[in-house]
Order: C-alpha cells, then sequence, then structure tokens
C-alpha cells in the first residue's frame, strides 16, 4: 500500500502541489492524469523519495519514506522499479549490460540467472538481437523499451512510470502497454502510471488521480472517472467533444 498524505511542495515561492493525498492499495494501479505542469512527476518523484515535500507524509507499506536516511532509501528503492523520463540508459554499456544493471548491483543474483533473465526480457521487448549493441545505435522507441526492461529486471514490487509512452509512434506505444499490462498480470505489481495517453492507460489502470495546477481534483476507480460530473475532468477523460471543435 502506497499512502500520500497532505503533501505540499514549493518551487521558486510558488505552489506546485497544495495538500495532495491519496492511496494506491496493494496490486492496484493507479493512472495520474493531468495538463503539463500540474505537478504530477514532481508528485511521483516525491512519493519515490527524489523530492523533498515541504509537508506531508508518503508511506510505502509502514515505511514513512521521507523519514529515511539516504542508506535507508537506497535499501527501500531495491523494491521500485522506475521508469522515469529520459531516464537515460548508460552510453558505454551494451543493451544487455543495461538491462542487467540492476540485479548485478544487487550481487545476489548468480550471472547464469541473469543472462537467462535478459534474454527473457530482450525477446519480451521484442529486441532479441540488439543484445550487443549499444543505446546510440537506438530508435528513440526501442531505448525507451531497454529503459523498461531495466525497470522491471528485479520484478519489484512497486513500478513508477513517467509517460513511458511519451513521443512515441502509435504502435510502439500499445507494445509498452502491453509489456505493463503483461508486467502486472504476472507479478500483480503495484504501480503507478503517468500518461496524456489516455486510452492507453485506461486499460492498465484500476484507479485514477487527477492533478490540475498542483490540486488534485479527481480521485476514484475507474467507475468513478467515468461517470463523474466534473467538467474539466471530464473533458480530459473524454477528449475534446465535437462542441468544442465546431
Ligand atoms: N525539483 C523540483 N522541485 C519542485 N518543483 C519543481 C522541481 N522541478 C520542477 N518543478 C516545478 O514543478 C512544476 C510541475 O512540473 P511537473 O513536471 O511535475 O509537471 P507535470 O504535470 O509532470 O507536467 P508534464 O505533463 O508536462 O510532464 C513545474 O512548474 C516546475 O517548475
Amino acid at each position: 500500500m502506497i499512502r500520500v498524505e497532505n503533501i505540499t511542495k514549493f518551487h521558486l515561492g510558488r505552489p506546485v502541489l497544495r495538500n495532495v493525498s491519496l492511496e494506491v492499495p496493494e496490486g492496484s494501479n493507479l493512472g495520474l492524469i493531468g495538463p503539463g505542469g500540474a505537478g504530477k512527476t514532481v508528485l511521483l518523484k516525491i512519493i519515490s523519495g527524489l523530492i523533498r515535500p515541504d509537508a506531508g507524509k508518503v508511506f510505502i507499506g509502514d515505511v514513512d519514506v521521507h523519514s529515511l536516511k539516504e542508506t535507508e532509501l537506497a535499501e527501500l528503492r531495491q523494491d521500485l522499479g522506475m521508469l522515469f523520463q529520459n531516464y537515460a540508459l548508460f552510453d558505454f554499456m551494451t543493451v544487455s549490460e543495461n538491462i542487467a544493471f540492476p540485479l548485478r548491483q544487487e550481487g545476489e543474483v548468480d550471472d547464469e540467472t541473469i543472462d537467462r533473465r535478459v534474454k527473457e526480457l530482450l525477446q519480451e521487448i521484442g529486441l532479441p538481437t540488439a543484445a550487443d549493441k549499444y543505446p546510440n545505435e537506438l530508435s528513440g522507441g526501442m531505448k525507451k523499451r531497454v529503459s523498461y526492461a531495466r525497470a522491471v529486471i528485479q520484478a519489484p514490487p512497486i513500478l513508477f512510470y513517467d509517460d513511458p509512452t511519451a513521443g512515441l509512434d502509435p504502435v510502439t506505444s500499445s507494445k509498452i502497454f502491453l509489456l505493463l499490462r503483461r508486467m502486472q498480470a504476472e507479478y500483480g505489481t503495484t504501480s503507478i502510471t503517468i500518461s496524456h495517453d489516455i486510452e492507453g492507460i485506461k486499460d492498465i489502470c484500476d484507479r485514477f488521480a487527477m492533478l490540475e495546477r498542483g490540486e488534485l481534483v479527481f480521485y476514484g476507480t475507474r467507475d468513478d472517472i467515468e461517470t463523474t460530473d466534473h467538467s474539466l475532468v471530464r473533458q480530459f477523460w473524454d477528449g475534446f467533444s465535437d462542441d468544442e471543435l465546431g
């Protein structure tokens, strides 16, 4: 269970997040939506302990994330898979070295198992022949898929994705969403996914939160969001209506 309690954050004297509270039960998948600059990435970084809030608390299980020391935080991150925007691959490592990196760092899994897992993941992301390539030989979509493989190789119980399909063509995007769905089905992962692709995250999330200028304007289940009469949320969820175009 992830619990966010009254998170407030200021940046350059302006509020970026105002009193945001929400919960993600174990095994649940939250879609975080909202216009650009609403504070989605900052919230996800606060949840994962990368940015400190000015007020409020984040609990992952029973752990108060922002009360941890750096070493304890590093330990907690072992349970978190993160796929952030521009979460760069290491240019000096091959694709398979990049994917294997989190497992090697953990130091608890033997080389043979790591190699097998990397091969399986390369197959799964549709890049079975890319093992020895370097990131600069890949397209943006391929790099994203490799980043995904690196984020999930430890099969972490919790996964955070920041706009996993940003800038990708529709075919690659649907492949990524398919991978996320498989991950949930296979491991019962708890996840938070930021996306501007409403059609895409409709399929992979069972609850949704919408931020607008740092405020949580919606939090609820898929049924709740489909029947909400909050006009801004409706508009965002349904896309622009014909009325507006006419
Ligand atoms: N380290 C930081 N700490 C606090 N606020 C920040 C930090 N970095 C950027 N901001 C501010 O947070 C605000 C919200 O940005 P954020 O990237 O969270 O929005 P977003 O909803 O993810 O937008 P987009 O959909 O365009 O990615 C921005 O106005 C930005 O100036």
